[in-house]
């Protein structure tokens, strides 16, 4: 299967890595455009994917085409696709407050969509990714679909109108995630520990606690309640969060990212 990708800066580079390295396609079978030459260039050095010239030239030579370029860039290349795609070719868009019903005013309402809200770490193939589908993808589409979104993670079915939530709460989320991680490190360091060993130390906790929260089952404050010895040093530093308003603010910027994509949709 040919896939091709228009953008190739943080989102597209991660998912292109991301279907490499888990094998999901071979490289000559990847098609980039980018109109920064540097880029494209360092992706064909490194990684052997093909460079195209053209949006057109893409389309010829796709099975599936990925839109990765920022969402102000999306009417420009709907426009050069225009004519330019097949039948059954699938457009995937990976656009913040890109909706399937801008693409099809554009490519035409036959055309086969499909709206996803990626995240970087796709690129380590631990990806968390949202789908919804226009009503021109089949069920043996779908199931290629699914097969290349779980190459670099994980992904899950949502209504289209639950992208923009999904945005502030996992295309956004490494953000705010590395953030907390940075100032984790600042903490350890501000206390005497080398800076190197914090951030390894950290990011092994941060995924360790991720994963308990996904294998066991439990409910996170239940979780949490399993480190905080009456007396002890954890609860110390809960409160001093809890003052600091710190659940409160997580919701509070995770609404505002959510509002912003709608925003960006024009649906504000
Ligand atoms: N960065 C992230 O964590 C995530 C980004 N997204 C979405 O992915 C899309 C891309 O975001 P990033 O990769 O972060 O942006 P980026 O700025 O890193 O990459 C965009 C790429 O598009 C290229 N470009 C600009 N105009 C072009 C044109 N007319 N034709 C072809 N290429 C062109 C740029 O040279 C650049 O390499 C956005 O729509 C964003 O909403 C979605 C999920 C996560
Ligand atoms: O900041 C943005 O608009 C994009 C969408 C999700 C992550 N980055």
């Amino acid at each position: 299967m040919k896939i091709g990708f228009i953008g190739t800066g943080n989102m597209g580079s991660s998912i292109i890595k991301g279907i490499l390295s888990s094998k999901f396609e071979k490289s000559e079978n990847i098609n980039i455009f980018d109109l920064d030459k540097e880029k494209v260039n360092n992706l064909v050095k490194e990684y052997g994917v093909n460079a195209v010239n053209s949006e057109k030239e893409l389309a010829e030579n796709c099975d599936i085409i990925v839109l990765s370029v920022k969402p102000h860039i999306i009417p420009v290349v709907l426009k050069n696709l225009s004519g330019n795609v097949k039948k059954d070719t699938i457009i995937l868009t990976i656009a913040a407050g890109i909706s399937i019903s801008m693409i099809e005013n554009t490519l035409g309402e036959d055309k086969k969509v499909v709206r996803t809200m990626p995240n970087t770490p796709a690129q380590v193939l631990s990806g968390m990714t949202a789908v919804t589908f226009n009503k021109n993808i089949e069920n043996s589409e779908k199931e290629i679909i699914f097969k290349l979104l779980n190459s670099f993670g994980k992904s899950v079915e949502i209504e289209e109108k639950l992208m923009h939530a999904y945005t502030g709460i996992s295309g956004s989320l490494p953000a705010y995630v590395y953030m907390f991680m940075e100032a984790l490190a600042d903490g350890g360091v501000l206390c005497g520990m080398p800076r190197n060993k914090a951030y390894e130390i950290v990011a092994q906790t941060v995924a360790g606690s991720a994963k308990m929260l996904l294998e066991t089952g439990k409910h996170p404050g239940q979780l949490k309640d399993e480190v905080c010895s009456p007396a002890g040093t954890t609860i110390e530093a809960v409160r001093v969060l809890e003052n600091g308003n710190f659940r409160g603010n997580v919701i509070e910027a995770v609404a505002a990212c959510t509002e912003k994509s709608k925003e960006m949709a024009g649906e504000k």
